[in-house]
């Protein structure tokens, strides 16, 4: 059975009266890269800097590679943790910002030197000892304090929006990069941010926060593809979210009224009059092309041409209901037939099995 390096048994945190983690657990896996991704206040530093030890939790408990942690300082757990903002000490060469915590256990000579030069090529900075930081670009700094961070060869580390302060192409390539870094060392990652691209880029898993409540937990496909709740849908990437009230439940499928048109959907233990979600990706809505059959197991729903935003690599068209709401549906570029005139009508169409319906 794999260890867990890092769990958490319903933590909670409040300042004052002010709840800002509430109830929550998890379990990472040693090895494992999992995200807390989340808008901004909804408890993802609190409940790092509880790992960490820079706070104690109100209620609940942390246990790092199997052991209670509540009594431990911050300075003695197995864990480091990288910032948004280097936190390099500017008086100090690359050399002794990364040599720092190991001349701090008072390592001999030889082995700091060795260890840095081997931190330098990882991070691929070699021939930057001497350099000061305030000579280093933003992604040579956030390497730098990788490194550091790394050099203390700690089981686990904790990255706060690591590269926030990055332009978006660095910011890219330091995902990729820091991935394969976490990969090749399998040191486990717990990292925070509040783009769900990066999250779902760089992730095992993701742990998707609102409010202080850890709403979804799981792969990163999963949080796309199947969420939870009307938040973690909203949340991560586009989506098309409709309302509707339960009408007839039959077998493997029930109908759902829009206001629109009942239709179609997957009965995951509905019950008729229940109010309830679905939501459905622009990438899964289609156009029904004029005297084209309708697929098995698909939805139809009239709808007219508002608009179309070219994004480069896709076109977003959006459609109105006839109830004046607002639709969207991604075409890939150069796909871009339907539509283009005002009001003009066409029939959406998506598969039964690509609408996920939720409860909250
Ligand atoms: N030391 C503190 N005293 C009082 N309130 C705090 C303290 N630290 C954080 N908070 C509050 O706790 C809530 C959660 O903050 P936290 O920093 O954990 O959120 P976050 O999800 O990391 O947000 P961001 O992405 O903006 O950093 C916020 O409302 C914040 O104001």
């Amino acid at each position: 059975m794999t260890t867990n390096m890092v769990e958490l048994q319903n933590v909670s945190k409040q300042f004052g009266d002010n709840t800002v983690v509430q109830d929550v657990s998890l379990q990472v896996k040693e090895g494992e890269f999992l995200t807390l991704l989340g808008p901004s206040g909804c408890g993802k530093t609190t409940t790092l800097r509880m790992i960490a030890g820079f706070e104690q939790p109100t209620e609940g408990t942390i246990l790092l590679d199997g052991r209670r942690v509540d009594n431990v300082p911050a300075n003695k757990r197995n864990v480091n943790t990288v910032f948004q903002s280097y936190a390099l000490f500017p008086h100090m060469n690359i050399y002794d910002n990364i040599a720092f915590g190991l001349k701090m256990r008072r390592a001999n000579k030889n082995s700091i030197k060795e260890k840095v030069t081997k931190m330098l090529e990882l991070v691929q900075l070699q021939g930057f000892e001497k350099r000061m930081p305030s000579q280093l670009s933003g992604g040579q700094k956030q390497r730098i304090a990788i490194a550091r961070a790394l050099i203390n060869n700690p089981k686990v580390i904790l990255l706060d929006e690591p590269l926030g302060a990055l332009d978006l192409k660095l910011r890219k390539q330091m995902q990729v990069e820091l991935k394969h870094l976490q990969k090749q060392l399998k040191i486990t990652f717990i990292y925070v941010t509040h783009d769900q691209e990066e999250a779902l880029t760089m992730s095992d898993r993701i742990a998707v926060m609102n409010k202080g409540i850890v709403e979804q937990i799981g792969l990163p496909v999963d949080i796309y593809e199947k969420p939870q709740t009307k938040f973690v849908a909203d949340f991560i990437g586009e989506t098309n979210l409709f309302e509707g009230n339960v009408s007839k439940v039959n077998g493997r499928y029930a109908y759902l009224d829009l206001g629109v048109k009942e239709i179609e959907v997957k009965n995951e233990g509905l019950q008729i009059g229940e109010k309830v979600y679905l939501t459905i990706r622009p990438e899964r809505i289609h156009i029904l092309a004029d005297g084209s059959q309708e697929a098995a197991n698909s939805v139809q729903l009239k709808a007219r041409f508002k608009e179309r935003i070219y994004v480069g690599s896709t076109s977003k068209m959006v459609v109105l209901l006839d109830n004046g709401k607002e639709v969207v549906i991604n075409e890939p570029a150069g796909q871009t037939q339907y539509g283009g005139k005002i009001d003009q009508e066409m029939i959406l169409t998506w598969g039964i099995d690509h609408g996920v319906v939720m409860k909250d």
